[in-house]
């Protein structure tokens, strides 16, 4: 038997047909990836061709990982050669080969977002734009838009004369290409801009291209923008032997720049174009087969299909409504682990879908709770994020400043001025004198050479302790907006705009919700919620390291990074409206978003082989406010006959299958719309008072024997009241003479 005879028909058409222009077009689950990965066998083992004469591409790093893998499983020896890349990795070979051509040197930089914003800022500067009419983020994603269109600064120019505020990003997109090149430095979208530019120019590298690669294919289509299409066409204009297979349905990139026109127009471009209709699922049960079907149904915009599996009807859905997002995710982690053991599966047989990255807080710490090894793919751990990251050590800092990483990681964080030379001048004191990176702050002006860094240093030591003093009298999450407000933390990250800026603030909202919750538990218990609690319980959290040999855990990540993988038991949490359809989209009442969302909805109901659970929560906290969220309107397209009951957990007993399910459920559950446009964070009371906290009164005197954790034992020689904290000058045995103050010391009077 060999490998071809596994495929269907339909399926052995697509892997014959080798010569010509080919687009496979259909829906999840049918074999698309499969048919591509055999085909390269094909063209190997029966057709003799060349592996290097083979280009693969696909979307994210992930699936170009599997889809090697299945490569190399099929083809064997020579599989290596076979490129099998994403779009941006395939481009940066080639450019690495070849930019000199474009007059940059091989050794270009690629600059990330950050190195963008930092350009722009310069080019804004240099070009005295009004920092309050033209923000950098916008002006660079202005700039993402048209290089993905393939429009060129001077074209960009010549197109918005006469537009005032267009005319602004058309300077600044002139400047930024001219600092750019100087810099011989390209950004993501150069990547794929400058190898099409490149190929357009240079005749004699677009003929080595086209020869290299023979054949040509392209997994997850439907998500190619303009500039990825253009590089494609180029590449296969010769030998014409380019294999696409997408879905419509799964087009999830639109925010992108992902054109579904691609798809529309490939036929166009490439007249003789064969297409080739796969209908048959391969991954689902029926069930959840049918439950995708009748989801994406309602999206209008599309070109029908009729998908159908030989697969077993398998178990009903389970739909679940909880109480809150903390008994939705002890249920998950819960039900994870009673069905892995009932199946004895593995725990990377199971995945969490949610809709935004913020969510996965609540689930990880249920999980680290449990124990339960977790992965999130396609990103970071929560904890681990920049933003989260930042504000854990201002607080930290804020708790008792002794970790000198979590100071240095916020001395110049938001921008305030403060250079490295400045923080390595401190840095070597504090060695010099055994004390603290903090302590060493406090006492800046005695740093050796501190010059003109001397005064945003003492300003960012009174900022701190304002904070400490504050932290005396406030909640925790009062504290916390302070900062992020004193520190115009938020108020930089809103400036930015884009995905990645409204993520990082969902993700700060989120931590917000944490405390809140934190303060909530401790309110329960009577007990008071210090500063110092709250980080050694976020420490369990966050300092959970990854176990090195881990290769088994639950796969949690964004519905959008689960595209093209499949999970024999999915759970999808979060389907509420609001979340998901998100916010924006159910105000704005526009139809095309919500078609987006929909197919992302499919998306995420298609990944599940076996089982699928979609789990919502009547009350979320989010930016430390209750909300009251009805079920996605997704889940009311399900039809109910394909919805089970599966026994409660814990404090969840929203079961949807029997009564729970239905009138109650759906019923509107006054969703504040008005109260998610409130500012988030409301204005603290925050008065510029540094409060007197008082020097605590010490158990030692001058003359009395004292104990330090690190230099050991010594006798006070002086101490000298300040207004927060004594200054205390010890001789110690063996360290020498010290000053330092009191609270830092925490010497102990033997
Ligand atoms: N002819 C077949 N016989 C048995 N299993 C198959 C067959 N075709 C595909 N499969 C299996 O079905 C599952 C889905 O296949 P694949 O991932 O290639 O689908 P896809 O169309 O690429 O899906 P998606 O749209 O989600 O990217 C895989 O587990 C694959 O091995
Ligand atoms: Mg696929």
């Amino acid at each position: 038997m060999s490998i071809y005879d596994t495929l269907n028909n339909k399926q052995k058409e697509a892997v014959f047909h080798t010569e010509g222009p080919l687009l496979i077009l259909a829906g999840a689950g049918s074999g698309k990836t499969r048919v591509l990965t055999h085909r390269i066998a094909y063209l190997i083992e029966e057709k003799n061709i060349n592996p290097w004469n083979i280009l693969a591409i696909t979307f994210t790093n992930k699936a170009a990982g599997e889809m090697r893998e299945r490569v190399d499983d099929l083809v064997g020896y020579g599989s290596e050669s076979i490129w099998v890349s994403t779009f941006h990795s395939a481009c940066v070979r080639i450019l690495r080969r070849h930019i000199e051509k474009l007059g940059y040197g091989s050794n270009f930089t690629i600059y990330d977002t950050d190195d963008q914003k930092t350009l722009m800022k310069d080019v804004c500067k240099k070009l005295a734009l009004d920092p309050k009419v033209f923000k950098e983020r916008a002006i660079l994603s202005a700039i993402s838009k048209a290089k993905n269109e393939r429009i060129s600064a001077q074209e960009y120019r010549q197109q918005t004369a006469g537009d005032y505020g267009r005319q602004g990003i058309a300077r600044a997109y002139v400047e930024y290409e001219k600092q750019m090149k100087l810099n011989n430095a390209l950004d993501f979208d150069d990547l794929l801009g400058k190898t099409v530019d490149l190929l357009l120019q240079d005749p004699e590298v677009l003929q080595y291209y086209q020869n290299r690669f023979r054949y040509i294919m392209v997994d997850e289509y439907q998500d190619t923008n303009t500039v990825q299409f253009e590089m494609i066409r180029l590449l296969a204009k010769e030998h014409r032997n380019l294999c696409v297979v997408g879905d419509d349905d799964q087009s999830i990139y639109k925010f992108r720049g992902a054109n579904i026109k691609n798809i529309l127009d490939f036929e166009m471009v490439f007249q003789d174009a064969c297409v080739i209709k796969l209908e048959q699922n391969y991954r689902s049960t029926k069930t959840i087969l049918d439950a995708a079907n009748s989801v994406i149904r309602n999206n209008r915009g599309r070109k029908e299909k009729t998908l159908w599996t030989e697969n077993e009807e398998g178990n009903k859905i389970c739909l679940k409504q909880f109480e809150s997002g903390f008994d939705e995710a002890e249920f998950i982690a819960a039900d994870i682990e009673k069905s892995r053991r009932e199946q004895q599966d593995a725990y990377r047989d199971y995945a969490v879908l949610y809709r935004t990255n913020a969510q996965s807080r609540t689930l990880e710490e249920r999980f680290v709770a449990e124990s339960i090894p977790y992965k999130i793919v396609g990103g970071v751990n929560f904890y681990a994020r920049r933003e989260i990251k930042d504000i854990l050590s201002y607080l930290k800092t804020i708790d008792n400043g002794q970790d000198d990483l979590a100071v240095r990681r916020i001395i110049n964080v938001p921008k305030r001025g403060i250079g490295l030379t400045t923080v390595n001048r401190i840095q070597g004191y504090a060695e010099e004198r055994g004390i603290g990176f903090y302590e060493a702050i406090r006492v800046a002006d005695w740093v050796p050479g501190i010059g003109r860094g001397l005064t945003k240093v003492e300003s960012f030591a009174a900022l701190i302790e304002f904070f400490k003093a504050e932290a005396n009298e406030k909640s925790i999450r009062e504290l916390t907006e302070d900062i992020l407000k004193q520190t115009e933390y938020l108020e930089r990250l809103k400036e930015e705009e884009g995905e990645e800026a409204d993520s990082r603030i969902e993700n700060i909202q989120e931590f917000i919700s944490k405390i809140v919750l934190y303060e909530e538990d401790c309110e329960s218990r009577n007990e008071p919620a210090t500063l110092s609690g709250f980080l050694e319980e976020v420490a369990l959290v966050a300092d959970v390291e990854e176990g090195e040999e881990e290769r088994d855990y639950v796969v949690l990540m964004t519905l959008h990074s689960a595209k093209g993988l499949e999970f024999p038991h999915v759970y999808l949490a979060g389907m509420e409206d609001g979340l998901f359809p998100s916010y924006m989209t159910i105000t704005e009442g526009d139809e095309e978003e919500l078609e987006e969302e929909r197919r992302l909805c499919y998306v995420g109901i298609t990944r599940a082989r076996k089982t699928l659970t979609l789990t919502c929560a009547r009350k979320r906290m989010i930016r430390g406010e209750f909300q009251f969220n009805k079920m996605s309107r997704f889940l009311q397209e399900i039809p109910r006959e394909l919805m089970g009951l599966k026994e409660g957990y814990g404090k969840g007993n929203g079961s949807a299958g029997k009564g729970g399910f239905g009138q109650t459920a759906f019923a509107d559950r006054n969703f504040r719309y008005r109260e998610l446009q409130k500012n988030p964070f409301t204005a603290s009371k925050a008065s510029r008072n540094f409060g007197d906290a008082g020097a605590k009164a010490l158990d030692y005197q001058v003359g009395d024997r004292v104990k330090h954790g690190k230099f050991g034992e010594g006798t006070v020689m002086q101490m000298v009241k300040g207004g927060r904290d004594y200054e205390v000058t010890v001789d110690f045995d063996v360290a020498g003479t010290k000053k330092m103050f009191a609270a830092f010391a925490r010497l102990e009077k033997v």
